[in-house]
């Protein structure tokens, strides 16, 4: 596991942001796995500026997002559809027909996991994983648990979860309670994972994630096992491992 932390924002945009590129210039085909929420959106508009600056194309890479919300319509501006639009797909030059996110609004959930999964074993491996880390451990949407699934399925939403992203809603009401998301299994699967936490409300649960027994309680523990792990922190997020 390799641990970067940045004394600002700016650096830390720039170096994820570096990160991708780099692949993209080596392995103009590679398949990568994005997140959304807050977290990385920094790193994306320093991706559009690399992308603007002739640095770097995605005409040839392949894109899968790793969750949606279940039930808001595509078009509703805090939908995964919605977001990666904004702060992404709709300012560089990557197909369309490469960009996978799950149907949130598919009338059966579980076929619509069994297709997206189906997509997911037509790549060979997610090359890149971007992650962001939930209040509570999540990575995707794979909440706290007994047990974890491995696969693309639909889960309940955490109150802690639907709560910190009330932010993004007028009212916490409008948070839906079901999402679906890649398993922890398939986000194991990539070749290098690229974990980006942010903030002192994150600064204990990134340490316990990282440094503490593994469990399915905290998904991100998962993460020790993982070969190819690369962490992205802030200072404040990153006080506990000074
Ligand atoms: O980046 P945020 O908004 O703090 O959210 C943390 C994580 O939880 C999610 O909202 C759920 O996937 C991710 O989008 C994000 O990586």
């Amino acid at each position: 596991m390799n641990i970067h932390i940045f004394q600002n924002q700016q650096e830390l945009n720039e170096a994820g942001a570096g990160i991708i590129t780099s692949l993209v210039q080596m392995q103009p085909k590679a398949v990568l796995g994005l997140a959304t929420g807050g977290t990385p959106v920094g790193i994306y508009e320093e991706l559009v500026k690399a992308y603007e600056k002739g640095r770097v194309s995605f005409k040839s890479v392949t894109t899968f997002n790793l969750d949606e919300y279940v039930g808001l319509p595509e078009d509703h501006p805090e939908s995964y559809h919605a977001y990666m639009k904004h702060h992404l797909f709709s300012q560089i030059d990557l197909p369309m027909e490469q960009a996978h996110i799950p149907n949130g609004n598919a009338p059966d959930s579980n076929a619509e996991c069994k297709r997206y999964n189906q997509e997911l074993e037509k790549v060979k491996q997610i090359d890149l994983q971007i992650l962001g880390l939930g209040h509570n451990g999540h990575i995707g949407f794979n909440e706290p648990d007994h047990s974890l699934i491995s696969g693309t399925h639909r889960v309940e939403l955490k109150p802690e979860t639907r709560e910190a992203n009330a932010r993004f809603f007028s009212s916490i009401d409008e948070v839906p309670t079901h999402a679906l998301t890649m398993g922890v299994g398939t986000i194991l699967k990539a070749k290098t994972i690229l974990l980006i936490v942010r903030g002192t409300d994150k600064a204990k649960i990134v340490h316990r994630a990282l440094t503490g027994p593994i469990t399915t309680e905290i998904p991100a523990t998962l993460l020790q096992t993982h070969p190819h792990l690369v962490v992205l922190l802030d200072a404040e997020a990153g006080r506990y491992f000074e």
